[in-house]
């Protein structure tokens, strides 16, 4: 079961409640996993300090794979989630 977990600063009620479900298809196409396989948590209302920021809305998340994760993958997969959280959420990707 490949795992995705992301912490957030951002209160539960800015996080849409299917948001564990929507990321699926990107990280099932991006891993290379079928989605019915994954686990993904969101925690929200976290005490979370990016650089010292502990206002700004900011995230951080931890994709656990057994295989499938070269560079380019890693990379590929970086962009993706990123801009997915950064589309529903409203948290730069940079954040
Ligand atoms: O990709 C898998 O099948 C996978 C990832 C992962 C991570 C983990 O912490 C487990 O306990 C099992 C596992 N399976």
């Amino acid at each position: 079961m490949p795992i995705f977990k992301l912490f957030t600063n951002l209160p539960k009620s800015q996080i849409p409640t299917d948001f564990v479900n929507k990321i699926l298809p990107v990280l099932s196409r991006t891993v290379k996993k079928p989605a019915h396989l994954f686990i993904c948590m969101v925690s929200s209302d976290c005490s979370l300090s990016f650089g010292g920021n502990s206002t700004d809305p900011s995230a951080v998340a931890t994709l656990e794979s057994i295989g499938n994760f070269g560079v380019e993958e890693n990379r590929l997969i970086a962009k993706e989630v990123t801009e997915f959280i950064e589309k529903e959420l409203g948290i730069p990707r940079d954040k």
